[in-house]
């Protein structure tokens, strides 16, 4: 009998690709529950929504009494996707994100004490351990926590409350904390799809301060292919960093784009920075490499080429 898991956040950018990959590459039976925020969509899961290993379930899993209806089965894991995800939106109002990132986190993890899934891979962020300078080394798993924002402290909560629950009630709860993620089914409101829409529509694009703040940018596929080996064989009580080793300015992201798209750096707006910014990620992905064989795969100039393409295709679907 194939094994049943329990993913959150299904409908949102890497929660739908990893879905889609879990699908085409290993015989899971997967239960999505989502909420469908502005960020879960539902045409994200149109690709397999039909399929028999399948079945969606719209629930908050900030509210245990909403949850408790998918919890009709034991499950092999719970890989928990699920969280508001946009730091400016948490500089506008945290609420929402203690909410789901914590209360949400707080209450699958009950349900892993009470028995109801045999283990659980909480996803989390580069974001947790703050900022670093130019020269710094990158992010290592010991690295303390040092959250900048609301967004990254109420994931960082929820990764202490996973690490508790870990120690304290001896369950197989794993971290992994991965980079910047780009790809197909991206919100727009994230700055490779903005750039992308923006300059596919001709429409300024807002770069933040100076526009030297960098990120270390990872192709969706490759970051889930590092959970699913994390979900196979990363050990209980393990955090593990995933990184994509392509560390980029934001105006060497915008330029690239640009250049792909042969649009002109016209498009460019300079525009407050953001509150908080964070200057520089980058991630030591040594651990997962050396212990599960993970690398990434997808270079950006490939891995940038392939996510215009599917912003093309959509925006000429829709016409
Ligand atoms: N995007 C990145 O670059 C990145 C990098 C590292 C880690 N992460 C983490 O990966 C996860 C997924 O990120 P994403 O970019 O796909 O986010 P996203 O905003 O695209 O999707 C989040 C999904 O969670 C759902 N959701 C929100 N609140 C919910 C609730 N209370 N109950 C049930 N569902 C709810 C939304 O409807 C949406 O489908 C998040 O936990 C995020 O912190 C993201
Ligand atoms: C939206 C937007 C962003 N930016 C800048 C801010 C950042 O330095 C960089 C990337 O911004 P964002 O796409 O919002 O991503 P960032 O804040 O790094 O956070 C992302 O990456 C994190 C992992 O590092 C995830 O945990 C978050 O969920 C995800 O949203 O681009 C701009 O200059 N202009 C913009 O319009």
């Amino acid at each position: 009998m194939n094994k049943h898991l329990l993913v959150t956040g299904g409908a949102g950018f890497i929660g739908a690709n990893f879905i889609l990959h879990l699908l085409s590459n290993s015989d899971y039976s997967i239960t999505n529950v989502d909420s469908l925020t502005y960020a879960g969509k539902y045409e994200n899961n149109q690709p397999f929504e039909k399929s028999n290993r399948y079945r969606f379930i719209k629930c908050d899993i900030g509210k245990f009494d909403e949850l408790r209806t998918a919890l009709d089965q034991e499950y092999e894991a719970i890989i928990n996707f699920a969280a508001e995800s946009h730091v400016d939106r948490s500089i506008m109002d945290a609420a929402p994100f203690i909410h789901t990132n914590i209360k949400g986190t707080f209450n699958l993890l009950q349900a892993v004490l009470s028995g109801k899934a045999r283990k659980m891979i909480q996803i989390s962020t580069d974001e947790v351990y703050g900022s670093l300078e130019p020269t710094d080394p990158p992010f290592i798993e010991e690295t303390p926590l040092a959250p900048n924002n609301p967004y990254s402290a109420s994931k960082a909560s929820a990764d202490l409350l996973v690490r508790s629950y870990s120690i304290t009630h001896q369950l197989p709860l794993i971290i992994t904390r991965c980079s910047n993620n780009y790809g197909p089914m991206q919100h727009t409101e994230k700055f490779i799809p903005k750039i992308i829409s923006n300059a596919l529509n001709d429409i300024d694009i807002p770069l933040y301060g100076d526009g030297l703040n960098i990120r270390d940018w990872i192709y969706v596929e490759d970051h889930c292919r590092a959970i699913q080996m994390v979900l196979e064989k990363g050990a209980a009580g393990e955090v593990y960093n995933i990184g994509g080793t392509e560390e980029k300015t934001n105006r060497e992201v915008i330029q690239a784009i640009l250049n792909q798209l042969g649009k002109d750096k016209h498009l460019i707006k300079h525009v407050k920075d953001r509150k908080g910014h964070d200057r520089r990620y980058s991630m030591d992905s040594s651990k997962i490499s050396r212990e599960l064989g993970w690398k990434p795969s997808v270079s950006f100039e490939d891995g940038i080429k392939k996510t215009i393409e599917w912003f093309q295709l959509r925006t000429h679907e829709r016409r």
